[in-house]
């Protein structure tokens, strides 16, 4: 009779923590989800405002706010399938798929080669001003915008991605995706970013910083305006030199895997190696284009680098940002 009791107790036991387990997991999920993506966070936000006008209304007997709000809530459920439905497909058809070979399982040569093929191509692309946009897979998977480019499945090079980028190519438009170390596709196309933005950046630079809010991916940014370039990595846009590039990536491969041994300090300071001798860029000046009041708001999404280096005065007036815009897509 102990002992059954004590099996019975077991069960129990081992019940409640799959259960507490399971649901554990479903939320970390959920909310990894919510974080990675700006347009999650404005639904949660917007949820939890009406959750809170229902709660005074109940509160305070206020019935006809009350049953409005209970309304939105029990049919909201309906509508944020019907908004996410792309990502709960996309959700849904990740499950069971098997992980993809991420940055961080790359070894240290290869980590090391990687970055010096992506410095050496940046460099080059930036001193012919051939426009670009590389984009390094992370943690998130980048399989859904993979979708929407031609795959490739290729070494990473300073040849190939000159010859991609190569205006007379067909590919030229729109992103590389870089998995591991291997080039996964060209001419994806990423969701652009709806913030507010200086106008001097294009199309281009709102889709470095349009996946760098709904991914934990970074985007090195070629301009072929002006041959600058910049990083887009969590909703911000930094230029960049060629010392500050190899630190960007060796930073972003370190985070991942304690096998770089660069320490961030050491590598911002350290002298340039021999893929650092011709610097892309001098760090330009940064532009702000917004008075100072609205610069307190922006600071919170700080689209500009180099806080102290105004951004250079570069506009491009004269250029038809829509013509080149990936029509295509
Ligand atoms: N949503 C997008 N996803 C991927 N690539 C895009 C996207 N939008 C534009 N591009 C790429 O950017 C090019 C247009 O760049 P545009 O000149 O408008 O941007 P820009 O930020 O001003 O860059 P640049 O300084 O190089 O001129 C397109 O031809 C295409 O290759």
């Amino acid at each position: 009779m102990l002992n059954y009791l004590t099996l019975s107790n077991l069960i129990a036991v081992l019940k409640i923590v799959l259960d507490v387990g399971v649901v554990s997991i479903i939320i970390y999920y959920c909310l990894k989800i919510v974080k990675n993506n700006s347009r999650t966070i404005q639904l949660v936000k917007g949820i939890l405002f009406v959750l809170l006008i229902n709660w005074i209304a109940q509160t305070l007997g206020l019935r006809t706010i009350a049953f409005i709000t209970t309304q939105v809530l029990n049919w909201g459920v309906l509508v944020i399938f019907i908004i996410f439905q792309p990502e709960v497909r996309s959700l849904l058809e990740k499950l069971g798929k098997t992980t993809f070979t991420s940055i961080s399982s790359l070894n240290q040569s290869e980590k090391e080669r990687l970055i010096d093929e992506l410095v050496r191509s940046t460099n080059d692309l930036a001193n012919s001003k051939t426009g670009a946009l590389i984009c390094l897979e992370q943690t998130n998977s980048l399989d859904d915008y993979i979708a929407t480019g031609t795959a490739l499945d290729a070494d990473v090079s300073d040849e190939l991605l000159g010859t991609i980028f190569w205006e007379g190519t067909p590919l030229h438009d729109g992103a590389v995706i870089i998995r591991g170390n291997r080039i996964a596709c060209a001419s994806a196309f990423f969701p652009p970013t709806t913030r507010e933005f200086p106008r001097q950046y294009g199309a281009r630079h709102r889709a470095a910083v349009g996946i760098s809010e709904v991914t934990d991916s970074i985007t090195i940014v070629v301009s072929e305006e002006t041959g600058n370039v910049s990083i887009a990595k969590e909703g911000v846009l930094t230029q960049v030199n060629a010392v500050n590039l190899r630190a960007t990536l060796v930073r972003a491969l370190q985070a991942s895997d304690p096998v770089v041994s660069t320490t961030t300090s050491e590598t911002q300071q350290a002298p340039a190696s021999p893929t650092q001798d011709v610097p892309i860029k001098e760090v330009k000046p940064l532009i702000k284009k917004r008075s100072r009041k609205k610069d307190a708001k922006i600071e919170a999404e700080a689209i500009v680098v180099q806080p102290s280096t105004p951004l250079k005065e570069n506009t491009k007036e004269g250029k038809a940002k829509g013509g080149k815009t990936n029509a295509k897509k």
